[in-house]
């Protein structure tokens, strides 16, 4: 059933269950990282024990992050719905740890040389996690405040030792340095990447009624007919055309033939199932890509979307009907041939009578018979008498 804002989808409900599919890869992935992070934490901490403390931070802090995102998954686990929450906890714990391990060698060590340490690659993590857990201003924000807080200490080891140790001053701004630069490339990424998506929408998407366009249809054409015969797969193709549309035009004007068009493609969205790709083809013309439909179920499906179409009541008076070919997909041929197929049966419905549905002879019919097989088609739902026939 596809959605009115994702021409891609087939689902008309799946623009608003992507986000929890996502939220839900989330989840996972947050749980997986806390658990795994609280894991690594609690090891080194003992290691620290172990060989020598050579750092009181890894000593006393590195057990409470380690406790605090065991907490933290346990949490999660236990009541998925705190994710945001938790996942900005989980930040603010591992920020914590790793500017309270650099302001105590910065602090208590001003003017010893120690290289800045393996850790501090650990911040350039939390940039990146700050983007996954924040909108892009906010991330933004929160990375800031961290390099901010990096600049007080330098500031204060600059101060303090007026400049006497050189090497760490310098190894503190280039940190810096790096870090502004690798927070802002992301910035620009994030606040760009709606925008590429918006594109990619427009690009794909017929505006009038939110389906994929004639472009994008080629496209899950060929990829939808390559998998069917790589895999032998059934895949149907429906196409179907308004009826008498231009006296629709004619009769009520340009904007109730746009509402027809609206109405017909919700209504036929409701019917489809999530593989299924609903597209524009032409003006008044629709096709379904159909995966795994085999010819007898796509008839059947062919049928059920004309009732549905011709039980619509537009203002106006208008009850508005459609014609139907189908084609299903033969080893061997193209997207152009079941395009051609199903463009035959769909005129053969409109030449004898419209408001039906046709679909292809199959295949071991005898060579004189014409390419397409009437569908019995039980007439329960009259053409409009006001468009006439
Ligand atoms: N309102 C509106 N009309 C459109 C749109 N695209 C195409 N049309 C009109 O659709 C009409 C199609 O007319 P025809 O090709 O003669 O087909 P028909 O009247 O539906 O007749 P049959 O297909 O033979 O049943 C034309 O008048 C087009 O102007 C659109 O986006 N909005």
């Amino acid at each position: 059933m596809a959605d009115g804002g994702s021409p891609l989808a087939g689902r008309n409900h799946r623009a608003e269950t992507l986000p929890d599919d996502f939220d839900r890869i989330k989840r996972r992935m947050a749980l997986l990282a806390m658990s795994s992070g609280a894991v690594a934490c609690l090891i080194a901490s003992s290691l620290a024990h172990r060989v020598g403390l050579p750092n009181p931070v890894d000593a006393h802090v590195l057990p409470i992050l380690g406790i605090g995102l065991l907490v933290l998954a346990l949490s999660l686990w236990r009541n998925p719905p705190l994710l945001p929450w938790i996942e900005r906890i989980g930040w603010g714990l591992l920020t914590a740890y790793l500017l309270a391990a650099l302001g105590y060698k910065t602090l208590h060590y001003p003017y010893t040389h120690t290289p800045l340490g393996a850790r501090t690659y650990w911040f350039f993590f939390t940039y990146l996690l700050a983007f996954l857990v924040w909108p892009p201003r906010g991330a933004l924000v929160a990375s800031l405040g961290v390099i901010s807080t990096i600049g007080g200490l330098t500031l204060w080891l600059g101060l303090k030792t007026r400049g006497a140790n050189i090497e760490l001053l310098s190894s503190l701004i280039q940190l810096i340095a790096a870090s502004i630069a690798y927070v802002f490339v992301h910035y620009s990424f994030a606040q760009l990447r709606p925008q590429y998506a918006r594109m990619r929408t427009l690009a794909f998407s017929d505006p009038l009624t939110g389906c994929a366009n004639r472009r994008r249809a080629e496209e899950l054409l060929a990829l939808e007919v390559a998998r069917a015969g790589r895999y032998g797969r059934p895949l149907s193709l429906i196409l179907f055309d308004l009826d008498h549309f231009k006296q629709i035009n004619d009769l009520h004007g340009h904007a109730i033939g746009d509402a027809v068009l609206r109405a017909v493609t919700n209504a036929v969205r409701c019917d489809l199932r999530g593989l299924d790709h609903l597209a524009r083809w032409g003006g008044e013309e629709f096709l379904i890509i159909a995966p795994e439909l085999s010819q007898s179920r796509a008839s059947q499906f062919g049928e059920r979307l004309r009732k549905r179409i011709a039980s619509l009541r537009i203002s106006g008076g208008i009850q508005p009907t459609a014609s139907f070919g189908i084609a299903s997909f033969r080893l061997g041929e193209t997207a152009d041939m079941m395009v051609q197929r199903a463009d035959r049966a769909m005129y053969r419905a409109k030449a004898q009578g419209r408001n039906r549905v046709e679909m292809e002879r199959p295949r071991t019919a005898t060579p004189e018979a014409t390419d397409v097989a009437t569908v019995t088609t039980e007439e329960t739902d009259e053409p409009s008498t006001a468009l006439g026939d």
